[in-house]
């Protein structure tokens, strides 16, 4: 490998910013493993095989995903609903959200809340006091059936429903995204009569964004679900060859194991805007979910920048050298530009009150916001690095669906080869147990 940078489709992945860490013969070396493990997930004959569903799932998703009917639901509940509940937790809910923050639900959304993600009263009784007066819609999400946060924010909504609406009208209100055969969701929604999605088998919750789990509250938003398929489709196809050098997915994942076995433990997801925060999240799940067992993995974190440069900033340029950062930046159209400010406070022609450079950044002015914060995203890079942090850049054109649903397949399919170059089960999560049966033989006994 010659260059420092891989670019597919318009989605560059840069190692630019690892130079003092990574060289290319280093990467070179992994281009044997990753022929293995390409082999290894595409011919389904690695650990946790029967969890690769959603590796084909966007290839002929018309087939394998009830696209018409999640449109259809979605189109109903957009007509209806002042409120659209969406109750899960993990990769039952992180991915829609993620989705939903960032592409920004458009003018005729319902507003969208969020429960069953963990257990403050506090935070479920505003939202059950937001509900009051208004058409509620609620889509309940989860594959187990019977993860804790889940059924009891839905036992919660289920009382408040069949009070407000009456039995009959609030079963034709909620809609369940669960296993198509097993659990007490799927039973319940059997004996209830709710309208149903089923998860696919052989995908778990932290890949399943592109599946109904995520489809319809992101198609309730005003997405384009299609359009996010289309992207993902793209995706597949450019992460389906084998080569190091020609795939962006296999790219990142070699670089991070690379990076890891230079002792660099902690990778921090880093964005520039705000509204990205729950694509972090998603990606921390995706990661330490899928990383993190065995006594091994990265452990994934996530920074909003420039906001936390003005927190962690410190830390990361000059504490433990254990860091690396992953930059995810995104172009965009929806861009300002910094005004001037002409006015006068005193008579016309009198120079001692002309304030227009009072907070010295006249020279600004003009310049766009995006290119003030490309500025800061590269100045940071750079400073960084020159502290001992490594940093990989993902760069993509547009912030759309269609590169939205992209995104998320590179990175699931990069997390399947991160966690065979590891050595581990990518699918499965057997650590969550040991908090889950402690709390539950706990609440047996309150
Ligand atoms: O969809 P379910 O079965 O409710 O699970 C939700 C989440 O809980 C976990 O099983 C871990 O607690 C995640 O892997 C999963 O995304």
């Amino acid at each position: 490998m010659k260059e420092y940078q891989l670019a597919v489709e318009r989605i560059e992945v840069n190692w630019n910013y690892c130079s003092d860490f990574i060289k290319n013969h280093e990467l070179d070396a992994y281009q044997a493993k990753i022929h293995q493990i390409h082999e290894q997930i595409h011919e389904k004959t690695g650990l946790g095989n029967d969890a690769l569903d959603w590796l084909e799932l966007p290839l002929n998703y018309e087939q394998s995903i009830p696209v018409t009917k999640i449109k259809e639901l979605a189109e109903n509940i957009r007509s209806k609903a002042d409120v659209f509940l969406v109750i899960g937790v993990g990769g039952s809910y992180i991915g829609a959200r993620a989705a939903i923050e960032f592409l920004r639900p458009d003018n005729n959304s319902p507003e969208i809340l969020y429960l069953g993600h963990h257990l403050s009263p506090r935070y479920i009784n505003e939202v059950l006091a937001s509900l009051e007066g208004r058409q509620v819609f609620v889509n309940v999400i989860s594959k187990s059936g019977g993860t804790l946060e889940p059924s009891l924010a839905f036992r919660t909504i289920r009382s408040f429903m069949e009070e407000r609406f009456g039995k009959d009208e609030a079963r034709r209100r909620i809609i369940a995204t669960t296993d198509g055969e097993k659990g007490k969701l799927k039973a319940l929604a059997d004996k209830e009569g709710y309208e149903t999605l089923v998860i696919p088998d052989g995908i778990g919750g932290r890949y399943s964004v592109l599946t109904p789990v995520g489809l319809l509250p992101i198609a309730v938003s005003g997405v384009n679900i299609k359009d996010m398929l289309n992207g993902a489709q793209k995706a597949y196809e450019i992460t389906s060859i084998p080569d190091l050098d020609k795939n962006p997915a296999y790219i990142y994942a070699a670089l991070r194991h690379i990076l890891l076995q230079k002792g660099k433990q902690t990778e921090i997801l880093v964005t520039y805007d705000p509204f990205a925060g729950y694509l972090g999240e998603w990606w921390k799940q995706l990661f330490g979910e899928s990383e993190g067992k065995d006594g091994k993995g990265i452990f994934p974190t996530r920074a909003d920048f420039t906001t936390d440069l003005h927190s962690l900033g410190q830390y990361i340029q000059e504490g433990s050298r254990h860091l690396f950062a992953t930059t995810v930046w995104w172009e965009t159209e929806d861009d300002l530009v910094l005004p001037g400010l002409n006015y006068s406070r005193g008579e016309e022609g009198d120079n001692k009150s002309n304030h227009e450079n009072d907070d010295g950044l006249t020279y600004l002015q003009g310049k766009s916001f995006h290119e003030i914060n490309r500025q800061a995203f590269l100045g940071t890079v750079q400073a960084h690095n020159w502290g001992g942090v490594p940093n990989i850049v993902i760069s993509l054109p547009e912030i759309n669906s269609y590169y939205l649903g992209l995104l998320f397949y590179f990175f699931m399919k990069s997390c399947a080869a991160s966690g065979y170059l590891l050595g581990v089960n990518p699918f499965n999560q057997p650590g969550v147990e040991a908090y889950k049966q402690n709390v539950l033989s706990r609440l047996e006994q309150i």
